[in-house]
């Protein structure tokens, strides 16, 4: 009989994972293998892979294992790495929680990001789990003119790094950014070496945007947690709105096409970011399958 490997399957606002907990770090998963069990078709399926694994035992994590226990290794749904997923990172607590390795309140979780401070709150009067707040670090706006386009549209573009890149263009149709399916092209084309997320946003009241996403390395998602900390800071900006300045925090209300988050950004310039994360499955992988996934690609 063949090996198993357990995994579980969650989401943050219909951002999906597949979750390896791996506490050693024994399993191996490259490119291949993250690829194939993020396939909808002929795997389990996800926009990415949250593989659990404890810090000291991760090279990537090692020097942070004094701050936070647990390192999200995290992989985009193609197998490539990525810096930061603000609604992995949510999940991942989740997880962490209902593995009794963690309690309800405040958690430090290590990623290639830093360390990000999580708070997972009590459940619900009517026993529906709570919801989890991460702290996200500050936005950096590094400049640069970027155009977005796509078919005949063609939007300026605000540049944001939320530990990750992001293009965020205002648009007036959501329905403009077309279906999202390859990388939309940019200009000048060299902006981004490593790729980019992009976020079309359009108004749906005071301080409320809406906004579709293409998720560098996974395609048209239908929520990311980094994004909507893009576009909450584009949109302030846009609307004459700095915390920095005012010494006031401003909160903006993201729709996304999976739920809505709640994002805030403070005068120190830290962004928290407020929204569901949950596990919805859990299962045994085949080890004698995975391994034949990785050989044939
Ligand atoms: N879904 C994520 C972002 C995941 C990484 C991204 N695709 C990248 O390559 O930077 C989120 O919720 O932030």
């Amino acid at each position: 009989m063949s090996t198993r490997i357990a995994f579980l399957k969650g989401h943050g606002t219909e951002n999906d994972f597949v979750i390896v907990p791996d506490a050693d770090n024994a399993i191996e998963l490259p490119p291949a293998a993250v690829a194939a069990l993020c396939d909808r078709r002929a795997g389990i399926g996800g926009d990415g892979l949250l593989h659990v694994v404890r810090s000291a035992a991760h090279p990537d994590a090692r020097h942070l294992a004094a701050e936070a226990e647990w390192f999200m290794d995290y992989r985009n749904g193609d197998g490539s790495v990525a810096e930061m997923c603000g609604n992995g990172v949510r999940v991942f607590a989740r997880y962490l929680e209902r593995a009794g390795l963690v309690g309800e309140g405040d958690v430090a979780v290590a990623t290639r990001g830093g360390v990000k401070r999580v708070h997972i709150a009590k459940p619900t009067e009517d026993g529906a789990p709570g919801d989890i707040t991460v702290a996200m670090g500050k936005a950096v706006l590094p400049g640069g003119d970027v155009t977005i386009s796509v078919d005949e549209h063609q939007w300026p573009a605000l540049n944001v790094n939320m530990g990750n890149p992001h293009a965020v263009a205002f648009v007036t149709d959501l329905a403009h950014a077309g279906r999202l399916l390859d990388p939309p092209p940019f200009s000048p084309a060299t902006a981004y070496p490593h790729g980019v997320n992009v976020e079309f946003v359009v108004d749906r009241g005071p301080r409320h945007v809406a906004m579709r996403v293409y998720e560098r390395g996974a395609g048209e998602t239908r929520s990311c947690g980094t994004g909507a900390c893009a576009v909450a800071v584009a949109a302030a900006r846009r609307d004459g709105l700095d915390p920095a300045v005012t010494g006031t925090p401003v909160a903006y209300t993201v729709d996304v096409p999976g739920g809505r988050l709640v994002i805030t950004e403070r005068p120190d310039g830290e962004i928290e970011k407020t929204g569901p994360a949950v596990i919805v499955a859990e299962g045994e992988i085949d080890a004698d399958w995975l391994a034949a996934a990785v050989a044939a690609a």
